[in-house]
């Protein structure tokens, strides 16, 4: 059988297909690059055009009560909370990942006296190492960072923080969360996981492996828009003696008291800073209700399903190609990440192809595989794109290898 026919089989078995005629995929592309940006929920437009027509436009100012927009980033943090192993209570939707780090980075340093080190590893997101240099600048913490299987070697008094992405953007290799958090506070250090690459991909359990701290972007698996706001987890344990550094008055305990001294929230909502972006949680809601009806555990089985046919496919098409993402389907998110020297030229000849993928530096094509909304049909065309790409050696084009801004 070709890919193409079991491609055929596994859709007509697969209980998520219908899913796809939720969300808008243009015609002619295969997307693979929900791990970056994810597709449009069909509802979106509608539920953003209700806020901004009807809410904003006839209920004005009063929509803050009437329409429950002073609500929404702890009631969207609510709903993401499961998709993530958290109580309701411990997220809220707000700012960007970055800010959120850096709230959280500084309030580990603060409930850590005495240890300013943050340990991460080389290679991390360069956001998440990048926070650390700003409060390394301010004087308040010190960069430690250790290869993978040293962290638990790095781990010593002086470390106030792990910071660690649970799937890694470029490999998609999975940390493993329960003994790292364990052996973290066997340290006496607080643990913070960069959920960006797991939620809404695979199932996290974060208070069954007792983490304090986590954050993760709304506009990748949450398919909750370009710079959909990003959400904040803060177990329950830590609510009270929790101090984060960007006192701004929606993280009041009473905002519209409009007193002159600060005190926080006693909850979650102390995570917040400014005014809430209302159109933005308006995205994010839809995106995060949709995967939420999905399941996660459902979305990862069939991402596992997914990514596992496309490495068969490629071997039916005689491919061989260096695959940086760990074998085992169960130890990395959804996406599978392989290296070559014209990795860049690839990506641009797939993409003039319509399979959309990215590449990340310096030699890395990366192929997201969303679950919500990608068929197997998808996966053996996407595949054939691939070797036929390879076969005729069609990144050698100029064309191709110019560099984008973004990519
Ligand atoms: C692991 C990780 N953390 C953080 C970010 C960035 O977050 P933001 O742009 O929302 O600050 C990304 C992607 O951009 C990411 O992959
Ligand atoms: N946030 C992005 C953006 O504004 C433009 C392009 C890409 C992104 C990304 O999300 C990159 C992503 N975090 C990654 O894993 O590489």
């Amino acid at each position: 059988m070709t890919p193409e026919q079991r491609a055929a089989e596994f859709d007509a078995a697969d209980p998520l297909a219908a899913y796809r005629e939720r969300f808008t995929l243009p015609e002619g592309v295969i997307y693979l690059d929900g791990n970056s940006l994810g597709a449009l929920p069909k509802a979106t437009p509608a539920a953003v055009r209700c806020v901004v027509e009807h809410e904003w436009g006839e209920g004005l100012i009063r929509s803050w009560n009437s329409a429950g927009w002073f609500e929404a980033a702890g009631r969207i943090g609510g709903k993401i909370a499961p998709l993530i192993g958290a109580a309701p209570h411990e997220v809220i939707a707000c700012d960007s990942t970055s800010v959120n780090l850096f709230k959280l980075i500084a309030a580990a340093l603060q409930m850590r006296p005495g240890r300013k080190v943050i340990l991460s590893e080389p290679g991390n997101f360069p956001t998440d190492l990048y926070m650390i240099a700003g409060l390394e600048q301010q004087g308040l913490a010190e960069r430690r960072l250790a290869e993978r299987d040293r962290l638990t070697d790095a781990l010593d008094g002086d470390v106030a923080l792990l910071l660690l992405t649970h799937v890694h953007y470029k490999t998609g290799a999975m940390h493993d969360m329960v003994a790292l958090t364990r052996a973290a506070h066997e340290a006496g250090a607080l643990v913070l996981w960069d959920l960006s690459h797991s939620t809404g991909a695979l199932p996290v359990g974060l208070n069954a492996a007792q983490a304090d701290f986590a954050v993760g972007c709304g506009y990748k698996y949450l398919c909750g828009g370009p710079g959909a706001p990003a959400f904040a987890f803060v177990a329950e344990r830590h609510h009270a003696s929790l101090k984060q550094p960007l006192t701004g008055w929606f993280g009041h305990a009473a905002p519209f008291a409009f007193s002159d001294d600060y005190a926080s929230a006693p909850g979650i909502e102390q995570l917040l800073c400014g005014t809430s972006p209302v159109l933005g949680l308006a995205a994010l809601e839809v995106g995060v209700e949709l995967i939420a009806e999905i399941g996660v555990e459902r979305l990862f089985q069939k991402s596992q399903a997914l990514s596992e046919f496309f490495l068969a496919s490629l071997k039916d098409h005689g491919v061989v190609l260096e695959c940086v993402s760990p074998a085992d389907s169960g130890a990395r998110g959804s996406q599978l990440s392989f290296r070559h020297p014209q990795a860049y030229a690839i990506c641009q000849a797939l993409i003039a192809r319509g399979v959309i993928g990215d590449f990340r530096d310096p030699d890395v094509l990366r192929l997201g595989f969303a679950p919500a909304y990608l068929s197997f049909a998808d996966i053996a065309a996407a595949a054939r794109h691939l070797a036929e790409v390879l076969a005729n050696e069609e990144w050698q084009s100029d064309e191709f290898r110019q560099r984008a801004a973004v990519t």
